[in-house]
């Protein structure tokens, strides 16, 4: 939690940063949502990327239904609840709530694609995210969510998950992923993609693919009877044969009345996961593959994870309906291979 950075030092007052990027010292969204600008003794950047400018957090309209975090950053019901422990069987009613929440959420995620090009910055991308989630009726998810800043994750390059969208233009060269999590008629649907933006390097290209094919087949064993433990070894099999590792910090999810529950889902082999699956549970499945090292490291902002090594980055993930006849994808199943962004 942001209280864990006992060692960075407040300035007196909220200060601004004498360009968009933040020049020896950080742009932080604190707990009171308020931005200000800190001193860091010292931090080893482990790739190219520095942070930028996060814009103020947006509002939400008084008619959508919000989650409990959403006006104190503080989620009440999520922490104690039995479902942390116990994987929910979810009632046909719940899942039709939850097939039309995940629609609503790959539209959102389809909005933000449109937009990806050289030259527009992840806060507009946030944007986008948030104007069309609160259009369809719903309430973005991850804004305020532990005092997320923002509606949505922009992780660019080397950050592995939780990138905060800020005023850094994209670059021709870059990756970059959106996760996209909507709360609407009290479920959430949750997916994310990874971009090209412009002219992609081959290896970067590669691991894109490979993390688009981890999340494939980790789907296509999704069925009753299989273990969850199943999963990571699926996807550890695949990333590993394509000479690229599995991050192990960041797992799937369980998913529904609440943003994260049971089970915990590892993408990473020969994982301890406890328990099977069952017709009615739903989840995500959202592997993380690097370049180089499966390491990551945490920016002082407290959220933004990054690879060990600089290293690039991948991800993809999909909200999953364990059933024994359809196809296990509630997000709207994509028609075609992963989005390439702008051609
Ligand atoms: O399942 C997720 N994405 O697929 C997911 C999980 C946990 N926190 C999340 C997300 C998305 C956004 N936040 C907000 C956040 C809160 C505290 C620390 C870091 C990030
Ligand atoms: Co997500
Ligand atoms: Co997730
Ligand atoms: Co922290």
């Amino acid at each position: 939690s942001w209280s864990s950075h006992k060692s960075v030092h407040l300035k007196s007052k909220i200060t601004t940063a004498p360009s968009e990027q933040v020049q020896d010292g950080w742009l932080y969204c604190l707990k009171k949502g308020q931005a200000r600008t800190y001193e860091l003794p010292y931090f080893d950047w482990t790739g190219t990327l520095r942070p930028y400018r996060i814009s103020s957090m947006r509002s939400i309209p008084e008619t959508i239904e919000k989650p409990d975090w959403a006006i104190d950053g503080i989620p009440k019901v999520e922490p104690s609840s039995d479902w942390q422990n116990i994987v929910e069987i979810k009632s046909p009613e719940q899942i039709e709530r939850m097939r039309e929440t995940c629609r609503i959420a790959r539209e959102v995620l389809d909005a933000a694609a449109r937009v990806i090009r050289p030259g527009i910055t992840t806060d507009e991308i946030d944007k986008v995210v948030h104007d069309a989630t609160i259009a369809a009726g719903g309430y973005p998810s991850p804004l305020n969510y532990h005092f997320f800043p923002k509606s949505c994750c922009t992780s660019v390059n080397e950050v592995i998950c939780h990138g905060i969208p800020d005023a850094r233009k994209l670059e021709d060269g870059d990756i970059v992923n959106v996760d996209v999590t909507v709360y609407y008629k009290g479920v959430h649907g949750d997916l994310n993609e990874t971009y090209f933006v412009g002219q992609v390097d081959d290896v970067s290209q590669q691991l894109v693919r490979c993390t688009y094919e981890c999340l494939e087949k980790a789907i296509s064993i999704v069925k009753p009877g299989v273990r969850f433990r199943e999963v990571g070894e699926v996807i550890n099999r695949h990333a590993s044969m394509s000479g690229f590792s599995v991050v192990k910090s960041y797992c799937g999810h369980g998913i529904g009345e609440l943003f994260h529950c049971a089970p915990n889902i590892p993408h990473y082999g020969r994982n301890k996961a406890v328990g099977m699956m069952k017709a009615g549970q739903t989840f995500t499945i959202e592997p993380m593959i690097n370049a180089g090292v499966w390491r990551d490291r945490l920016w002082p902002d407290g959220w933004t994870a990054v690879t060990a090594d600089g290293k690039r980055s991948a991800q993809f993930e999909h909200t999953l309906l364990v059933t024994e006849t359809a196809h296990p994808v509630l997000n709207g199943i994509q028609l075609t291979g992963p989005h390439l962004g702008c051609p």
